[in-house]
């Protein structure tokens, strides 16, 4: 591995695009796909899941939830199937969103982004709701070890609106929302032309309503859950994120995993292509 985590997302995008399939064994799609809910279904889930990504997209984002309801077994699983896509070329992106402060989220950061350790990924999800300064140690350790962070900045979840667009009351960030004040700071970690530190912004936002421009992501990574299954659709792509549409990370899990493991492969090569074909319009 060599390069920052921005240089390295950036060869993926150009080299396999910008899908990131997402693995997320949910019960219903274990059932579906004829494994069992347990550790050995969802280790075999997701290495059957990176069998089918790996040469037809450049990114992958486990769900840690659905390997953590399995205790120590499924971390075990989860290790593997980490392993496997980094070995097959894929930057992994745990969809753990860690949270803390001081030597908590420095461990965290140690867990899942330290190279050779058994959860080593490319990049994490963290939370800021302890401020951004608080993600310090985890984004000091990922830009010296060529790793990311994606920053929960405005989510694609409904219930998260009032909390992420309420408007900071005191000290340097005052008067703008929290999401506006998320992507300064995670900003004043990132260099051009793509920083290592991204943000989680959810496709089903408009940015405006967030005292967001596409202008404030220039050089900011940003992981896009919300096409899919929760209804945006790839089209909507440059209208979401106008300019800052080449920085998206675009994830889909449910809208993939859906067509089960015998048209999981045909599914993402189309929505590939799908993608291709919006960034090239
Ligand atoms: O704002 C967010 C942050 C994370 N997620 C996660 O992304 C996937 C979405 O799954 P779909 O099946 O494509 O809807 C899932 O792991 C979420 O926990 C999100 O949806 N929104």
């Amino acid at each position: 591995m060599s390069g920052s985590f921005g240089e390295r997302l950036s060869a993926a995008f150009e080299r396999a695009g910008h899908l990131c399939v997402g693995i997320d064994p949910h019960p219903y799609l274990l059932e579906r796909w004829g494994l069992s809910d347990s550790a050995a279904g969802v280790r075999d889930f997701g290495l059957r899941v990176v069998d089918a990504a790996s040469a037809r997209a450049g990114i992958v984002k486990p769900q840690v939830a659905f390997y953590e309801r399995h205790g120590s077994a499924g971390f075990a699983a989860l290790e593997d199937v980490l392993a496997a896509a980094r070995s097959a070329g894929l930057l992994v992106i745990a969809d753990a969103k860690r949270g803390d402060l001081g030597t908590s989220v420095e461990a965290y950061g140690q867990a899942w982004l330290t190279p050779g350790s058994p959860l080593e990924a490319d990049a994490l999800t963290v939370s800021a709701f302890q401020g951004v300064g608080s993600l310090e140690a985890p984004a000091a350790l990922a830009i010296a070890g060529g790793k990311g962070l994606f920053v929960l900045t405005a989510t694609s979840n409904p219930e998260s609106v009032g909390i992420q667009t309420a408007v900071i009351a005191r000290g340097e960030q005052a008067g703008r929302s929290v999401s506006a004040s998320i992507v300064a700071e995670v900003n004043s970690w990132n260099r051009k032309p793509l920083g290592d530190i991204g943000v989680v912004i959810g496709a089903t936002v408009a940015l405006g309503d967030y005292g967001l421009s596409d202008s404030d992501l220039a050089a900011t990574p940003i992981l896009a859950p919300g096409f899919g299954h929760q209804g945006v659709g790839f089209d909507a792509l440059h209208t979401v994120y106008g300019s800052a549409a080449h920085n998206v990370v675009v994830s889909s899990s449910r809208a993939i995993l859906d067509a089960g493991p015998d048209g999981i492969t045909d599914v993402i090569r189309a929505q590939t292509r799908q993608l291709a074909e919006v960034f090239s319009a």
